[in-house]
């Protein structure tokens, strides 16, 4: 490849990840590889600048503005950040900045990298009015009703009388008429495997990684699901007009004192050396941290010395990032388990040689699924390397061809299910393979009893470790229903001896008196658990925990749900078509009638209080709505109760169904253009008041 050709394709691959990084919220590669192209890319330009390419990722801020938000023109330039893996670039960084201050005193305040996605919020008067995105630096997306959800982020910040012209009075700096503070958005990792565990629940893929999530929950349109995942942002910068502070530090310190989530793991160093003991202090502290950061951010403290240092078209010079390496090792990949799960998904796992990471032994490591064995193109007896990231389970993330012999072989993905032998099939639009044989199938049947038995759903957790399985070998339960059947005599003294394929090490699982007691007792308490958990205990697909919850407040009683058609369902706030689906298909289903019936004959609460809202009249009847923005005098939830109970629906997206968008301030642009073009008439929120009235 000539240098020219190289320059091309290297500028190609990066546009395209940054494209499948900012727009899509996809890592196509790792981030550290993703570095080390970019920074072999600036190498090649600065050796043959007459190769460089306009399009040049080396030189602009990576995201663009998406045509679903309006545009917001940035103050501000909102830029990227230098970043280094090594800490002899560092020192180098050090003597630049002592270069550039000729000699002049300075310190720094190092921060945490948090990992997440960069946002702007602008105050006027003390209120928020608007939050937006990076975007290409120049212009972002304007995402304020996301933003607005987001718990920590403070609508107003009090003035103090609101006569502030912003003075440096250093111990009562006061917030100026006009003021923006930038931040990083984040999933918390609590929030995140939150998430997970419910998608998991209910059969949906799981996301890939907190960052990414973040990413695509702040793209979303609707806010009120923006609002369900339980967004976070963390302050780092204050920007205005007028000097309000002499630092970086003071900022930071008068941010918090007006309400800003500023993170208290900030420090003030005085030097290099102090800077690299912060990043020493804080390369596996982090990881207590309740969210995902993938390095420190080291800025030169003085506002004054970072206006002298300026800024490249990309970064500014008075900053750099210093990124730690993910922590990642190289193994052996021997071979691949696949797993059967509740819902009959597939889910390959690496079985590796075991090797030290981050101080435990992995033998184990992800793999997702059949689409993500391709894009590695990994194959068996190759040599991989494996990551922790934010999550508990380590993955695959590449494989080193350099050590591939002849000894490797393709992986041949199964065509039957590894427990039953059912061949497997896909589901249009699904990367997993799913096992069609539910009833037969023993790993979903162990993982229907594990669903069953789970705190959120019948909570006789006692059955746990083992203990199903021995019941299900012993033949003394086929179905959870049978556990409602079970006596002392059938389980005192049974035993199973379990042995760790891994470590060879024995477990013996055995019903004594105590055991047994507790058993009966927690299965005998199991029958007052309310209705809403018997029926996500039934480990319908895509029913979770909210989800049943719904369904039990709206009909009040499994019959009604049972006898319930489609449409009837469809009625349910937040019920989209999937699940409606999905509860009628599974009530269809003969054998599960009968799982029904026998939970009813063994006494389970079938029914609960039906929250029916209340009706206040019908002048809304057979009517569909949704609406855009905010309100004058309604929150959105108030707007929901009224359309309801008026008799009125609220749909979730914008078709020809819907007959009225009612649209408030701050509407958003794509939803009022979709409006127009399917000829949806809008109306106002006082137009809707007076819909109530007639
Ligand atoms: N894996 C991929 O395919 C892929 C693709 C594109 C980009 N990336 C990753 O993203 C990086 C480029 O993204 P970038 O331009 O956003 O740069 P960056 O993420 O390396 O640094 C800039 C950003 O850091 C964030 N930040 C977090 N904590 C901060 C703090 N305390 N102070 C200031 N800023 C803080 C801000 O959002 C800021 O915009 C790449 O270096 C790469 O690691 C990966
Ligand atoms: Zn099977």
């Amino acid at each position: 490849m000539t240098p020219q050709e190289h320059i091309a394709e290297l500028t190609d691959r990066l546009n395209y990840y940054n494209h499948q990084y900012y727009q899509n919220s996809v890592s196509a590669v790792d981030d550290f590889t993703f570095d080390q192209l970019l920074a072999e890319l600036a190498a090649l330009e600065t050796q043959y600048p007459e190769y460089r390419r306009p399009d040049s990722p080396t030189a602009r801020v990576g995201g663009t503005i998406s045509k679903e938000f309006s545009t917001v023109y940035h103050r501000f330039p909102m830029l990227s950040l230098g970043n280094t893996y090594s800490e002899e670039d560092l020192v180098e960084f050090d003597n630049r900045i002592r270069k550039g201050l000729n000699g002049r005193e300075y310190d720094y305040v190092c921060e945490l990298k948090f990992d997440g996605v960069a946002l702007s919020m602008t105050y006027e008067n003390g209120v928020l009015v608007q939050g937006a995105t990076r975007g290409d630096g120049v212009r972002g997306d304007d995402i304020t009703n996301n933003i607005r959800t987001i718990r920590t982020v403070p609508l107003r910040v009090p003035r103090g009388g609101g006569e502030g012209q912003g003075r440096v009075d250093a111990d009562h700096p006061v917030p100026p008429a006009l003021f923006e503070v930038r931040g990083e958005g984040f999933l918390p990792l609590a929030e995140f495997e939150r998430i997970n565990k419910e998608r998991e629940d209910i059969g949906e893929p799981l996301l890939a990684n907190p960052r990414n999530a973040a990413s695509g929950t702040f793209k979303q349109q609707d806010s009120a699901a923006v609002a369900k995942r339980r967004l976070d942002c963390y302050l780092y910068s204050f920007l205005s007009d007028s000097d309000v502070f002499r630092t970086h530090e003071e900022s930071l310190i008068a941010m918090k004192n007006w309400g800003f989530n500023v993170s208290q793991t900030w420090r003030k160093c005085a030097d290099i050396k102090e800077v690299m003991l912060y990043i020493n202090e804080w390369e596996t502290k982090r990881f207590d941290l309740p969210l995902g950061t993938d390095g420190i951010v080291i800025k030169v403290n003085r506002y004054d010395q970072q206006q002298e240092l300026g800024f490249t078209a990309k970064s500014p010079r008075w900053a750099i990032a210093f990124k730690y390496k993910a922590l990642a090792a190289s193994t052996v990949l021997n071979g691949i388990r696949y797993q059967v799960g509740r819902t009959g998904a597939v889910t390959p796992v690496a079985l590796l040689t075991p090797v030290l990471l981050a101080g435990t032994i992995v033998k184990r490591a992800s793999l997702h699924n059949a689409n993500e064995i391709e894009r590695l193109g990994v194959m068996l007896n190759d040599t991989v390397f494996v990551e922790k990231g934010g999550e508990i389970i380590p993955k695959i993330t590449g494989v080193d061809l350099n050590r591939r012999t002849d000894q490797s072989h393709p992986i041949v993905y199964p065509t039957t299910c590894p427990a039953c032998n059912t061949p497997l099939v896909r589901k249009e639009g699904e990367a997993n393979f799913y096992c069609p044989n539910e009833q037969g199938c023993p790993p979903q049947r162990q993982a229907r009893f594990e669903h069953f038995i789970q705190r959120r759903a019948m909570n006789i957790e006692s059955l746990g470790e083992g203990k199903i399985e021995l019941l299900i070998d012993r033949g003394l339960v086929q179905t959870p229903a049978d556990l409602y059947a079970l006596t002392s005599a059938d389980l005192l003294g049974i035993e199973k001896v379990f042995e760790d394929e891994e470590t060879g090490k024995r477990r013996v699982v055995s019903f004594r008196e105590k055991t047994v007691e507790n058993i009966l007792t927690a299965i005998e308490r199991s029958k007052a658990q309310p209705f809403r958990n018997v029926l996500f205990a039934l480990g319908i697909r895509y029913v979770g925990n909210t989800t049943a919850e719904r369904l039990a407040d709206y009909f009040g009683s499994m019959d009604a749900i049972m006898n319930a058609s489609q449409e009837a369902l469809l009625a349910v706030p937040d019920m989209g078509p999937r699940i409606a689906e999905s509860v009628v298909e599974w009530f269809a289903n003969v054998g599960n009638q009968g799982f029904v019936n026998r939970l009813r004959a063994a006494g389970l609460q079938l029914a609960g209080e039906k929250k029916e809202v209340e009706r206040e009249g019908d002048t809304l009847e057979g009517k569909t709505f949704l609406y855009t923005g905010t309100f004058a005098n309604f929150s959105r939830e108030d707007l929901e109760s009224r359309i309801a109970a008026n008799g009125g629906k609220v749909l979730s997206g914008i078709s020809k169904k819907l007959n009225y968008l009612i649209v408030g301030e701050n509407a958003g642009p794509s939803k009022v253009e979709k409006a127009q073009k399917l000829n949806v008439p809008m109306i106002s929120e006082d137009e809707f008041l007076a819909m109530l009235t007639v």
